[in-house]
């Protein structure tokens, strides 16, 4: 089952090209949405981790997007039969930031296709590798994990708990309520049209999910948030898996647990207490 069909193979090793100016406009509504009315985000200043997927926006038509609202399947992305794409994680190194306000560029590659079979039923796995340059100098490195699923039956919609469990021993945490306004600001903010993030009949009714789907992305971004405000020292390498969607239905809990001095471990936990995504970084050495 983890063999690349025939059917896909031609799209591996294609790639495609994006430039930016990264714009301070960008970064300063970025910063709006995320409640952070602190950090220097003039021109020339480094743009936070993982605040790069807030440019190099897909530029495609509208003509040329599917139903679900992500640009249609068979141009740089293969054309995977199963209906419903997650983003399940991403791996990345850091080597140097981002400067806001001057020329960029992003290079993907399509690395791997591989098609497997799950819990949750027939899963193919699309990996995108992305190298982000300025001035010709590699800044980030990163490579995503783009599922898409056949259809399964619908999602039952979690059961929250009385209180949240004690944090372990060093940690921090806090809670994020992913309302609506916040699930649009992000699919703004990243030009994403997928409307399970923000098309409450068609993420139920098409999609079967009880409600509004957090991105990948934005819970990410908040883990990587937490760190940056609470750890306060540079990233060198961060990575995320997501193994359950959170909702729009109830908050849940992001937590920062120092595992050594180089390396914390993030979580973020549903209503349940179930780990939604597991997630990983690595700090620059002191
Ligand atoms: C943006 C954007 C979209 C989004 O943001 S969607 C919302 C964010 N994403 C999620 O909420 C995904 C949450 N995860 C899941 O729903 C499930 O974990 C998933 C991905 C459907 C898989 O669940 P299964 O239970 O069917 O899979 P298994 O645990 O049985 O594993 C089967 C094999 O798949 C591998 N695998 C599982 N999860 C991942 C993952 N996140 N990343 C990479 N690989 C994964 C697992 O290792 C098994 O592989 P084997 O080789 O051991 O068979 C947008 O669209 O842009």
């Amino acid at each position: 089952m983890n063999d690349v069909t025939t059917d896909y193979a031609e799209w591996i090793g294609r790639q495609e090209t994006t430039d930016d100016d990264l714009s301070q406009t960008l970064a300063l509504a970025a910063a709006a949405m995320l409640d952070d009315t602190q950090t220097c985000l003039g021109t020339g200043s480094a743009l936070p981790p993982l605040w790069h997927w807030f440019y190099f926006l897909p530029r495609v038509p509208q003509m040329l997007l599917g139903i679900d609202g992500h640009p249609q399947r068979g141009g740089f992305m293969p054309p995977i039969p199963y209906p419903r794409r997650m983003f399940a994680g991403a791996r990345m190194r850091f080597h140097h930031p981002l400067l806001i306000g001057q020329p960029a560029r992003r290079a993907a590659t399509i690395r791997d296709i591989r098609l497997k079979s799950g819990r949750s039923g027939k899963l193919a796995f699309v990996s995108v590798c992305y190298g982000y340059y300025q001035d010709d100098r590699l800044c980030i490195e990163e490579e995503q994990d783009i599922v898409y699923r056949e259809p399964g039956p619908a999602v039952a919609c979690p059961r929250m708990l009385d209180e949240w469990p004690p944090l372990p021993a060093g940690a921090c945490a806090r809670i994020v309520t992913p309302d609506p306004r916040l699930l649009f600001r992000f699919s703004a903010l990243t030009f994403n049209a997928h409307r399970i993030h923000y098309d409450r009949p068609y993420a139920m009714k098409e999609e079967g999910y009880p409600g509004l789907v957090v991105h990948g992305p934005l819970t990410a971004v908040l883990l990587m948030e937490l760190v940056r405000q609470e750890v306060a020292r540079p990233v060198q390498e961060f990575s995320f898996r997501g193994l359950t969607p959170l909702f729009d239905l109830a908050p849940f809990r992001i937590v920062c647990t120092p595992v050594n001095e180089r390396q914390c471990a993030l979580e973020a936990q549903a209503p349940d207490g179930a780990t939604a995504m597991r997630a990983s970084v690595e700090l620059a050495p002191v």
